[in-house]
């Protein structure tokens, strides 16, 4: 019997580094950790693990052969699709989501036989989450289950239309509900979702308006939506419906899909959207309702774990390289310009880093990820200093979490019970000025703040055929009967993830991987620490 290893805290040797990598698979399903970095030379493998997994608790005993298949068959527990069938016996029908083209046939000898067509994904397809085979933990960006970081395979399961459907179309009402902050490519997800459900034959679509509000908040109608009435809000940015933060009540939201008889939910929202819709789809089993709770994940942040991306994302990091583009322009043709730009990202650093390295004008980019010193010798200001002197300008790009540990905070928090952060962007601006005060040198500082601009604007292409996917596959999910999950992007395909899986942390810039080091190497900063 192997020993157990604590999993939290404490001590700092090799064996936590495996833990910390082993535990961030299990909860967050990468280990990207956000693990602090242990100073002991002496590699030492561990040979056991006791790593709690959200729904199951599993140890694992490497000396132990079937160690593999105790992961895997935790791992298809927990990626294992909720369906309504779980509480209820239900038949399914033929799906009324034709593949087929509407029209006679012309005699076309080349023409595939419509009912060889293949159409539509299985209930047992899957998709690979993970395909590199790392031969060391020592890889670049290496993710290991175990101190040989051996292959083991992680499926998820594959989105798409299916051939049987739980759902009387005409019998079914679905509503939308958008929440938290703007993002690009809400309505493409609205417009698809509706497109989609009326190709299966649903009359009855309702939207939910300013976001979970609106199930509860007197005054606030839901609205008829139908193709014509979304036509075209893909044209414009934000959300046809609304927004809102706060107010969640899980039980009177509950309360208020079974009044309206509401059949099927899709929630489009970020991480605190994604817990609502857990706690939704809870409640509702827990009540025993027929109701399909389905989550299309956005953000511009990009910060829910085990997916290529959310919706939006490009589109901000795009937006955001227009605004660093200014501050590099601003830079440039001032005598000793220095621009500054702060960006989004509430708990990481994905679109400062990524526009930053679109850009290619960024001399600094700092995020909440990596942490930095302003002052002394290897501080920020030094090294301004220095690339003033022999360049002439720069520009530096920061995200709005970084550095706060540098700064007071109120501790308060927004409706939605999330952190309000100290303007690290405005604490900067008044550091370089008082800086090059300080030691004479003159500095013409332009401080440029593109925040709501940055998510306001409207889906690019990238983003806007991602909507397109993630809501018809959004609404494929629900007829095809699942509940509590979400319709995302994983390693390039198509997939829909148990929400429990994704709201367990938010997923950050992984310091030691290869993307912050490009990072690194195109805006040829140092450690500032
Ligand atoms: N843990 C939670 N459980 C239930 N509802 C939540 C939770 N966290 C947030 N919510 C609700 O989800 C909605 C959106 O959350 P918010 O954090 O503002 O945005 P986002 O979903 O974009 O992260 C809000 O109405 C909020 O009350
Ligand atoms: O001013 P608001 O609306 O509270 O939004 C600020 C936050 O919204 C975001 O743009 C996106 O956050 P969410 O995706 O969690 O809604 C963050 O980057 C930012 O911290
Ligand atoms: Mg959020």
């Amino acid at each position: 019997m192997a020993a157990a290893v604590k999993t939290s805290g404490g001590f700092c040797n090799t064996q936590q580094q495996w833990l910390h990598s082993t535990r961030d698979l299990f909860l967050h399903g990468s280990t990207h950790s956000n693990a602090k970095e242990c100073k002991s030379k002496k590699a030492k493998k561990p040979t056991s693990l006791r790593v709690k997994a959200t729904s199951t608790k599993v140890e694992l005993d490497f000396n132990d052969p079937s160690w593999k298949q105790n992961f895997q068959e935790d791992w298809d527990n927990r990626f294992n699709l909720p369906r309504i069938t779980d509480i209820y016996d239900l038949k399914p029908r033929p799906t009324t989501f034709s593949l087929k083209k509407q029209r006679t046939p012309t005699g076309d000898e080349d023409s595939t036989p419509m009912d060889m067509w293949n159409g539509y994904v299985n209930n047992d397809d899957r998709a690979l989450m993970k395909v590199i085979k790392y031969s060391s933990p020592t890889s670049a960006g290496a993710e290991c289950i175990d101190p040989d970081c051996s292959w083991v395979e992680q499926w998820v399961h594959r989105a798409g239309p299916r051939k049987d459907i739980y759902y009387e179309p005409n019998e079914v009402k679905a509503a939308i509900v958008t929440c938290g902050g703007l993002c690009p490519g809400l309505n493409d997800v609205i417009r698809q979702v509706v497109f989609t459900l009326e190709t299966y034959g649903v009359k009855n679509i309702v939207g939910i308006p300013f976001g979970f509000r609106g199930f509860f908040e007197k005054g606030l109608k839901e609205m008829p939506l139908s193709r014509n009435l979304v036509e075209n809000i893909n044209l414009a940015g934000g959300s046809f419906l609304g927004v809102s933060r706060g107010g969640a009540k899980t039980s009177e939201i509950v309360d208020s899909i079974q009044a309206r008889r509401i059949d099927m939910l899709f929630v489009l929202g970020g991480n605190g959207t994604h817990a609502g819709a857990n706690a939704i789809h809870d409640e509702c089993r827990k009540r025993k309702l027929k109701v399909s709770v389905v989550a299309v994940p956005k953000t511009i942040d990009n910060d829910i774990p085990l997916m290529d991306k959310t919706f939006g994302f490009d589109t901000a990091v795009e937006e955001a390289q227009r605004a660093i583009n200014s501050a590099y322009i601003e830079a440039r043709s001032a005598y000793h310009g220095i621009g500054l730009v702060k960006l989004m990202g509430r708990s990481s650093g994905f679109i400062a880093m990524h526009a930053s390295l679109s850009s290619g004008q960024v001399d600094v980019c700092l995020i909440p990820e990596v942490s930095f010193a302003l002052d002394g010798e290897y501080g920020v200001l030094q090294h301004l200093e220095q690339l003033i002197k022999n360049k002439g300008f720069c520009v530096v790009c920061v995200a709005e979490a970084a550095g706060q540990e540098l700064l007071q905070n109120s501790g308060a928090t927004d409706a939605s019970g999330n952190t309000i952060l100290s303007d690290i962007g405005v604490h900067m601006q008044q550091k370089i000025k008082t800086h090059f005060k300080g030691i004479g040198v003159h500095a013409d500082i332009k401080y440029i703040d593109p925040t709501y601009m940055v998510r306001a604007c409207r889906a690019n292409a990238s983003d806007a055929i991602l909507c397109t996917v993630l809501g018809q596959n959004a609404v494929h999910g629900a007829f095809a009967g699942f509940s509590g999950i979400t319709s995302c992007i994983c390693n390039t395909h198509y997939v829909y993830l148990p929400v429990t899986q994704v709201i367990t942390a938010p997923k950050r810039v992984n310091h030691k991987g290869r993307m912050w080091h490009r990072c690194l190497t195109s805006t040829g900063q140092p450690d500032f620490r």
